[in-house]
């Protein structure tokens, strides 16, 4: 479903940025503080009795706080749509810089592996 225009929150959402099995992420602005974000709107829609299970898994999420994570910054269900609102990665994902096949220096992979372990601990 395209939702370039609408308002999710305090959000416009300006750009598909991609679509997973769960959702699709737009990029969008707040539209009091022009700041950029990655919204994640889920393909699934909740009754009033899952409210309460999306609020604790956002507030989890929100709580994990490490440079190598990406920030959930707001949650919210629009309707019966929700949707996080996270840190955008003005960088791209790991497997758009690297599509599948590539073959990578051995320290590039030690580098990347760090990173993923240090936010594990
Ligand atoms: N925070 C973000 N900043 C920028 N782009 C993002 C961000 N999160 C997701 N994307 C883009 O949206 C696409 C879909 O992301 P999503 O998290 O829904 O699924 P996925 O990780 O690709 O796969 P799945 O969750 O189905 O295993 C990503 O491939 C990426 O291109």
């Amino acid at each position: 479903m395209d939702r370039i225009g609408q308002h999710l929150g305090n959000y416009r959402l300006t750009r598909l940025l991609g679509e997973g099995g769960f959702a699709e992420v737009y990029l969008g602005e707040h539209t009091l503080l022009g700041t950029t974000v990655a919204i994640k709107v889920l393909h699934t829609q909740v009754g009033q009795e899952d409210v309460m299970q999306f609020q604790q898994e956002a507030r989890l999420l929100a709580s994990l706080k490490h440079p190598h994570i990406i920030r959930v910054l707001d949650f919210g269900i629009e309707g019966r749509t929700p949707y996080l609102v996270m840190d955008y990665a003005h960088h791209g994902m790991l497997r758009t810089r690297h599509p599948r096949g590539t073959l990578l220096p051995v320290k590039t992979v030690v580098s990347y592996v760090k990173q993923v372990t240090e936010a594990l601990q």
